[in-house]
């Protein structure tokens, strides 16, 4: 979905417009910022809602199954690198919606559908990952002492 069709330039506050350039005042303040993108692209986009619940049933079948502190560690990493890579797709598109508008633009395309090959690679991996993690113990649970 494109992103400029939804949103307007202008700012919610006045303070916002005086702001907006500038750096970060503080830390709380970056913090605010990175959290209201999260906000935005759990509001926005539905591919980023279901690669965040997906992520929090794994952590949970985690927790149910025992899984081992260096697996879970390495499931920890992998959703999170699943929901950074929706959140970088979801900056580009933005940035891309800014620069081009609704216009066709082949370089937009390029680049639009790379950010998507970025997030499918990093889901592909995360179900490796899954199966690689999760399979053995679901197996022993299924069946005792096949696995
Ligand atoms: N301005 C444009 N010029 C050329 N092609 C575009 C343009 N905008 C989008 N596209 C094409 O349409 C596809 C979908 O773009 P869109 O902005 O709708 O992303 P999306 O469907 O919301 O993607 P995602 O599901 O990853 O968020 C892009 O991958 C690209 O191939």
């Amino acid at each position: 979905m494109s992103i400029s069709s939804n949103l307007q330039s202008t700012p919610k506050s006045k303070k916002e417009s005086k702001t907006a350039w500038q750096v970060a005042p503080n830390l709380f303040t970056s913090f605010r910022y990175a959290w209201a993108g999260i906000l935005y692209a759990t509001k926005t986009q539905r591919n980023f809602r279901i690669h965040l619940v997906i992520g929090l049933v794994a952590l949970s079948l985690g927790v149910v199954l025992h899984i081992q502190a260096l697996e879970a560690a390495v499931v920890t990493v992998t959703i999170s690198a699943v929901l950074v890579m929706e959140l970088m797709n979801t900056a580009l598109e933005s940035v891309v919606d800014l620069t081009v508008g609704q216009t066709y633009h082949e370089l937009a395309k390029i680049a639009k559908d790379c950010a998507a090959g970025a997030v499918l690679i990093s889901a592909i991996a995360a179900l490796l990952v899954a199966v690689f993690v999760y399979l053995p113990p679901c197996l022993e649970l299924l069946h005792p002492g096949i696995a």
